[in-house]
């Protein structure tokens, strides 16, 4: 049984996971989330290696269906809407449900062209259309200062940090209502950590984020609600431990494993 503290109402919460499980073919990595993700907040998911956080990430955008032999159980809603359903699309799913992973991947195009490349998949044609959007992106990703004056640059010329800041400009130039962000900050320098941290400050009123870390400090720092996974027993599926409000689960956690975790006791 999982223990919630003050977690998000289903009528404040933009994606419901209902008894939901995962496997990867026979293995069972999953079992029992009910989680409501709160609209245009920011949810970290924390816990040891191996439990399953990154997996359930990427079943909100059903990125897991690239992999063979996987398969899920109960339901997961988007705006009340089963994204599992019969008849939905995985690729206008994933354009909602937009996604940032560990290692920063922009194209190999220039900053400009990373950027437009959705908008323009989506029949976006018109040049001052698509400069429009590029521009708007960067800035709502805080990059545009820096990248304004070399737009035709190469993507992969850019720092660490600032690609990983042109990988979110790209999610953003296609309007996602949710942001998956996979580990966004343990492969870059502390002061791009610093503006991926305030950029998600920044979005988070329009944007519903959800935030894979493994540092402690930042899912107290940045999170509106924090969720607790453990795999207790290796080969058993990792289940939600505790859910709530990340002040009440870093302050007064009410399940002892969630104690023992927050304060470096394991993991
Ligand atoms: N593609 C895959 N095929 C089979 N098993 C997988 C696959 N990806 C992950 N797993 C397994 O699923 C379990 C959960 O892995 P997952 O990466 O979701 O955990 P995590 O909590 O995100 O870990 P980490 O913090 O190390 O990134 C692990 O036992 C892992 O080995």
């Amino acid at each position: 049984m999982s223990v919630y503290q003050s977690a998000p109402t289903p009528e404040s919460s933009a994606i419901i996971a209902k008894d939901f499980d995962f496997w990867y073919g026979d293995f069972h990595a999953l079992t029992g989330l009910d989680v409501n993700i709160a609209r245009n907040k920011i949810t970290a998911f924390i816990g040891p290696s191996g439990c399953g956080k990154s997996t359930f990430l990427r079943c909100m955008n059903r990125m897991n269906d690239l992999i063979e032999g996987t398969h899920v159980s109960g339901s997961m809603s988007l705006d009340g809407n089963n994204i599992y359903a019969p008849g939905v699309d995985p690729v206008d799913l994933r354009r909602r449900v937009g996604m940032i992973f560990q290692q920063p991947n922009p194209f190999p195009k220039s900053i400009y062209e990373n950027v437009a490349f959705g908008p323009r998949l989506q029949g976006v044609t018109s040049k001052s259309d698509l400069d429009d959007i590029v521009e708007e992106s960067l800035k709502r990703a805080n990059l545009w200062k820096e990248v304004s004056n070399q737009l035709s640059k190469d993507g992969l010329a850019l720092s660490g940090g600032q690609q990983q800041r042109l990988c979110i400009a790209r999610v953003l130039a296609v309007q996602p209502d949710v942001l998956l962000m996979d580990e966004p900050c343990s492969a870059i320098d502390p002061t791009s950590v610093q503006k991926v941290e305030d950029l998600m400050a920044e979005l988070a009123p329009e944007m519903t984020i959800i935030i894979v870390t493994h540092s402690m400090q930042q899912a107290a720092r940045i999170s509106d609600y924090t969720a607790f996974f453990l795999q207790e027993v290796a080969g058993e599926p990792a289940t939600l431990i505790e859910y709530g409000q990340t002040d009440a689960i870093f302050t007064s956690p009410m399940d002892r494993r969630t104690e023992d975790y927050i304060t470096g006791r394991f993991g």
